[in-house]
């Protein structure tokens, strides 16, 4: 290489003020940077130092994404050792506060591909050039009108599959020159954007029905030409759509969808978690998921799939859920109605007064839950009054506050160990800090899909796996169980993010596993530790 800018320029290449003499002599660098070459692990420290100094965890990641956006090697050492501490700079929650300032805040494309509705003839194009040659493995993509629970976010949603990425290299070990993250500008009905003179995507209302579908169609089928091998994750779409793509390509394509699956993954290895503590069983759970979306569907029906499997029949199965939405208990005859939802309506004939169920705490009253689940974007909605409701009928009531970002979260877990006395089995959707109460401290597990989908998704590339199945995610969802010891007092019931590098592995050789043993892995690829061990990265200057 001759050309200077070609590799200082190049985040998947540079080494910065690492390249040796030598080095520097070959891509004839000499003169270019300061003279002393420092080791990476100097360069961690350094950065780490300056990462340290911003006052703000917005601050915070403005620095991190510049040292992504020019040395991938670096960012990931760093990550690395301090992964806790990043990953709610990096991802959730401060990547909420990028997205709603996306237009104000851009200085970089960081290699995604930007695909508009109203240029569809370059989908393929697109696409290409974002890849610009590289063996692209994993694509994560969103159109963006479900970013987290803070809505439709436009074109400045491509910050949410860049940092979805990040966290596949930094949990799995995803090599970072073979992802790409896209986002389908299908136009925004965010009138903030819409009148915001320094927004960046197409500035009209989002464009819905065929013509929609048909654009997708056009991304998975060029997505697929070009990249014939890769995954495709799907992210914060709205809920009309997540659910009805997923159907329409699992079969045929390696997809995942994050919010469906992922949430499903880990929301069924925390319940199991809990319950490892509680010494109950699933099969004598009562389900309530408050904000039956995306998300509260996704989960009902990975907590369904369960049971199934533990030899309860569909009818029997179906008793033990309990889904509220906005209009109360669903009902057989709710109004309006989703497919998804269909599937675990209750009859009104249960209820003596089921004209009366239209709020969470009159259906907390009415079905004594053991387990409840928010994924509702109502910040708050867990109440004392509803918690203790809920845990006058069960000694170890399960509480999964999940919404995200933290301002949306239907309780804090300092609130529900408080509330029920230190019986709550807790894990939050974002980072929560350990909680006293009564001189016990209680560590919080993160019910995240991060916690699962890198080792889900790694896991299936590593072996060529053909589909993701409901064998592979139920393996996943198991894998994290034995990791924490629930004999402890204040026991989390999920594994930390400290160790998500290790059991992301974990994660990862159980779904490569499951694809051999389907017969959906590559021919030839028998052994799923060594596969896994194989297609990991590691950040190194190679
Ligand atoms: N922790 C995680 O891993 C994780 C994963 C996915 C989603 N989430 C969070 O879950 C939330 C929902 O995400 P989604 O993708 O399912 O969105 P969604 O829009 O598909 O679903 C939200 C549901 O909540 C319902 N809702 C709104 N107001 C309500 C109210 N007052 N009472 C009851 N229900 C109400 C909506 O009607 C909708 O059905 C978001 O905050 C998201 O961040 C968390
Ligand atoms: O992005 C997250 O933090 C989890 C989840 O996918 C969400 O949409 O909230
Ligand atoms: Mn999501």
């Amino acid at each position: 290489m001759n050309n200077v800018q070609s590799i200082l320029n190049d985040p998947f290449k540079n080494k910065g003020t690492a390249f040796t003499a030598d080095e520097r002599k070959t891509y004839n660098l000499i003169g270019t940077l300061p003279p002393r070459v420092q080791t990476l692990s100097e360069q961690v420290k350094q950065a780490y130092n300056q990462f340290k100094s911003k006052d703000s965890a917005l601050e915070q990641r403005l620095f991190l994404m510049n040292i992504f956006n020019t040395n991938r090697t670096l960012f990931f050492a760093l990550m690395d050792q301090h992964i806790t501490e990043f990953m709610p700079v990096v991802y959730d929650p401060t990547i909420a506060d990028s997205i709603e300032q996306y237009g104000q805040l851009f200085t970089d494309p960081q290699a995604a591909a930007f695909l508009s509705i109203d240029d569809p003839e370059h989908v393929k194009e697109s696409l290409a050039n974002a890849a610009g040659g590289r063996d692209i493995r994993l694509v994560v993509v969103t159109d963006s009108q479900g970013i987290l629970g803070i809505g439709d976010w436009g074109v400045n949603g491509v910050d949410i599959a860049v940092g979805k990425l990040m966290v596949y290299t930094a949990a799995a070990g995803v090599d970072p020159a073979q992802v790409l993250p896209v986002v389908l500008d299908v136009g925004t009905d965010n009138q903030q954007l819409l009148d915001d003179p320094e927004y960046l995507g197409n500035r009209h209302a989002r464009v819905q029905g065929q013509t929609y579908l048909d654009f997708v169609e056009q991304f998975v089928s060029a997505a697929s030409g070009l990249f014939p091998e890769a995954l495709l994750h799907f992210e914060d779409f709205g809920r009309d759509n997540a659910a009805v793509l997923l159907e329409k390509y699992q079969d045929q394509k390696l997809i995942f969808n994050d919010d469906i699956q992922g949430t499903g993954i880990i929301s069924l290895a925390g319940v199991l978690g809990a319950l490892n503590i509680s010494g109950e069983k699933i099969t004598d759970q009562k389900f309530l998921t408050f904000g039956a979306g995306t998300a509260g569907v996704g989960i009902a029906s990975m907590l369904y799939d369960e049971l199934i499997r533990e030899g309860l029949s569909p009818a029997e199965a179906k008793k033990h859920f309990y889904l509220v939405d906005k209009q109360g208990l669903l009902f057989d005859d709710t109004p309006a109605l989703t497919p998804g939802q269909k599937k675990f309506t209750r009859s009104r004939t249960e209820f003596a007064d089921s004209a009366n169920l239209t709020d969470l705490f009159a259906v907390v009253q009415a079905v004594h839950p053991t387990v409840m689940i928010g994924t509702s974007t109502q910040p708050g909605a867990f109440t004392k009054e509803v918690v203790q409701e809920m845990a006058a009928h069960t000694p170890r009531p399960i509480i999964f506050p999940l919404s995200n970002p933290t301002k949306l979260a239907e309780a804090k877990a300092q609130d529900l160990l408080n509330w029920t006395k230190g019986q709550a089995l807790v894990a939050t959707g974002i980072p929560a800090g350990s909680v006293e109460y009564n001189g016990v401290s209680y560590d919080i597990g993160q019910a995240n899909n991060a916690l699962v989908y890198p080792g889900v998704g790694f896991g299936a590339m590593a072996v060529g796996a053909r589909v993701i199945n409901e064998k592979m995610l139920a393996q996943a969802s198991h894998a994290l169980g034995g990791i924490v010891d629930s004999t402890q007092p204040g026991a989390a019931v999920l594994p930390p993010v400290s160790k998500l590098a290790a059991f992301s592995i974990t994660v990862a050789e159980v779904v490569a596993q499951s694809a051999i043993d389907q017969g959906l892995a590559k021919p030839g690829i028998t052994d799923a530790k060594k596969a896994v061990k194989a297609a990991k990265w590691v950040p190194e200057y190679k």
